[in-house]
């Protein structure tokens, strides 16, 4: 079996019990229909023939019959709910697991994958599943049992006519081997075609403001359409590839045999023994009962190829290797020692090279120099969102791969260059779930940052509603809230990676103040490229090109009147940063 196929059924062995009265109901609705021709048939040969017409046996055999529909219908029904329990519930784990995967995927992932294409893995894919569970075990093993039990009640019948509509299943085989190996490779591609219309859609959405501000309506509407008319043509492929090998074939088959049936009927009709009229009448309703259980399960088989890469595709997702949870758990002090710290984030072009740097409790290292110079990716490091390529990171004297990132994520407050804001309450965007954060602190570091005044004038306060990421705030104010949710839970260490850059000077100002306070007790990182923000920092480290230039106190490098006083004079000046000389984006 299809390995792929074996690992989506072991989710449905979590639910034995609905699986068995699931084809418990199914064996007995189908036994009831197959029964039902054979009673027709006594009907025929021994009343209606013979013209013995006794009420007393008619009306049990009508009484039979109509008891065995019922039954057959509610069993089915029974069937139907069980098979539909046992796929949204298998439906609704692989989700959970899809998501609780993602989340905890190393940073690395996202660099490789768009995230529209995560997203239709936990929907589209997901959903694609469930058809395996509804429509083609249950199907399958319907037909199955139906197919076997026509077969039973033939050859009670008439061995040697049950033969020759036997014949139908080795072709029926043969179609469908041939089917398999047409439509995999368009299933597959009709699947990544749906992936890639779920990315262009999500980044759409997200780029809206740039795309109607560069006025690319047009380009991105034609893009799309492209796509889109390339799955449109794809699935129109499957669907000749359908068209074309199941159904006409199949019937194709159903005439032969039926042409075959009628002839040995002929043939043997003026024999000694000739066929019971009632025996043909039961073939060819069997035939007819046979040969829409053949289609179905030809066409369920379409439903399996989706269900069947859809599964790949989850399983990959499944399959790659999460962020190491590995490691021991350790109260903090806040001492950071970098040594020797080399990166590269495709292993080709170096992006850090030889950064060394200690930080103890108390003092505060401040990274500065030219856009795409590597300091945001120092941080990344020091979050452990990238694994070590070279060199040593510890924290309290232990490296990091020992201590387990969360316990050191834990204790670090982190101030995202670009912050996000979730959907929900400002209290709620504070906390982010973590305890013992009560309303009192949420106010000390709302005073801190500068922003109680703003939130005590909102008419909700701290239950003031943020719309999905931010939007109803501004930049700045998007700023300070990641800052005060940093220093809510009071970390050791304090990350900041241009907390100040969208601020305006006075808040800066305020904010640097406010800074200076955080620092006391605690490790700070801070990435500036407004130097006047770090001039009093214990060390600060000039970076270009992922390599350390320049490093030491504000008043050591402005007397060595290297690269990062002559900096320091042109901001103080009122130039850009950008304006002065390295190019802008500049790999390191
Ligand atoms: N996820 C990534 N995948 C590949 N390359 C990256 C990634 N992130 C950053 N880089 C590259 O690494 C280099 C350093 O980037 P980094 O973000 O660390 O610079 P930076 O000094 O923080 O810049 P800025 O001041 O603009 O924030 C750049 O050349 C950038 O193109």
């Amino acid at each position: 079996m299809n390995p792929t196929v074996q690992r989506l059924l072991t989710y449905a062995m979590a639910h034995r019990g609905w699986l068995l009265r699931g084809l418990g109901w199914l064996l007995l609705a189908t036994m009831a229909e197959v029964a039902g021709p054979l009673l027709i048939k006594i009907f025929i040969d021994d009343h209606l023939a013979v013209r013995n017409m006794v009420p007393g046996a008619v009306l049990a055999l009508a009484a039979g019959y109509l008891g065995l529909q019922l039954l057959s219908a509610l069993g089915f029904y029974r069937q139907s709910l069980l098979f539909n329990r046992i796929a949204q519930s298998v439906v609704q784990r692989l989700r959970e697991q899809v998501f609780s995967t993602a989340i905890r995927l190393p940073a690395s992932y996202f660099d490789r994958h768009r995230s529209g294409a995560l997203i239709s893995r936990i929907t589209n894919d997901t959903e694609a599943i469930m058809s395996l569970y509804v429509q083609v075990i249950g199907q399958l093993v319907q037909k199955c049992v139906l197919l076997l039990g026509i077969l039973c009640s033939m050859a009670l019948l008439d061995l040697h006519l049950m033969l020759v509509c036997a014949m139908l299943l080795p072709a029926v085989l043969a179609v469908m081997w041939l089917y398999q190996r047409l439509s995999v490779p368009v299933v597959r591609t009709t699947r990544s075609l749906l992936s890639e219309i779920n990315s262009r859609l999500n980044e759409s959405l997200q780029g809206m403001a740039v795309i109607q501000a560069m006025v690319q309506e047009r380009r991105f509407a034609e893009e799309f359409s492209a796509v889109n008319g390339e799955h449109w043509a794809t699935r129109i492929r499957g669907l000749k590839i359908n068209g074309l090998l199941l159904r006409p074939l199949i019937d194709l088959f159903y005439m032969l045999v039926l042409i075959g049936l009628l002839a040995i009927y002929a043939r043997e009709s003026g024999q000694s023994s000739p066929i019971q009229v009632g025996v043909l009448y039961a073939f060819i309703s069997y035939l007819g009962r046979m040969i829409e259980p053949i289609i179905e399960m030809t066409n369920q088989l379409g439903q399996l190829q989706q269900s069947m890469v859809a599964g790949e595709r989850v399983f990959s997702l499944l399959d790659e290797p999460r962020e190491s949870t590995l490691g021991s758990p350790l109260a903090l002090e806040g001492r950071i020692s970098c040594r020797d710290l080399g990166f590269s984030y495709d292993g080709v072009h170096p992006v850090l090279e030889g950064v060394s740097f200690a930080v103890r409790p108390g003092q505060m290292l401040a990274l500065v120099g030219h856009t795409g110079s590597g300091k945001s990716t120092i941080i990344s490091l020091l979050m452990g969102f990238y694994p070590l390529a070279q060199g040593q990171l510890c924290f309290d004297g232990h490296p990091i791969a020992q201590l387990g990132l969360a316990s050191v994520r834990r204790q670090i407050g982190l101030v995202q260059q670009d912050p996000f804001i979730f959907a929900g309450s400002l209290a709620d965007n504070l906390r982010l779930g973590r305890s013992g954060i009560d309303d009192a602190r949420l106010w000390q570091v709302l005073e801190e940052v500068q922003l109680a005044a703003f939130v005590r004038a909102l008419p909700a306060g701290l239950e003031s509603a943020l719309d999905e990421g931010g939007r109803n705030l501004s930049a700045g104010q998007r700023q300070l809230l990641s800052f005060a949710r940093a220093l809510a839970c009071d970390p050791k260490i304090l990350i900041l990676d241009e907390a100040t850059a969208s601020v305006d000077s006075q808040t800066e100002a305020a904010l640097t103040a406010a800074l200076a306070c955080a620092r006391r007790g605690r490790a700070t990182i801070a990435v500036a490229h407004r130097l006047s923000t770090i001039v009093d920092a214990d060390e600060i480290l000039l970076l270009s090109r992922g390599r350390v230039q320049e490093r030491g106190r504000h008043e050591a490098l402005m007397a060595q009147g290297g690269h990062y006083a002559r900096l320091f004079e042109m901001q103080s000046q009122g130039a850009w940063l950008e304006q002065s000389g390295e190019p802008a984006g500049q790999r390191a």
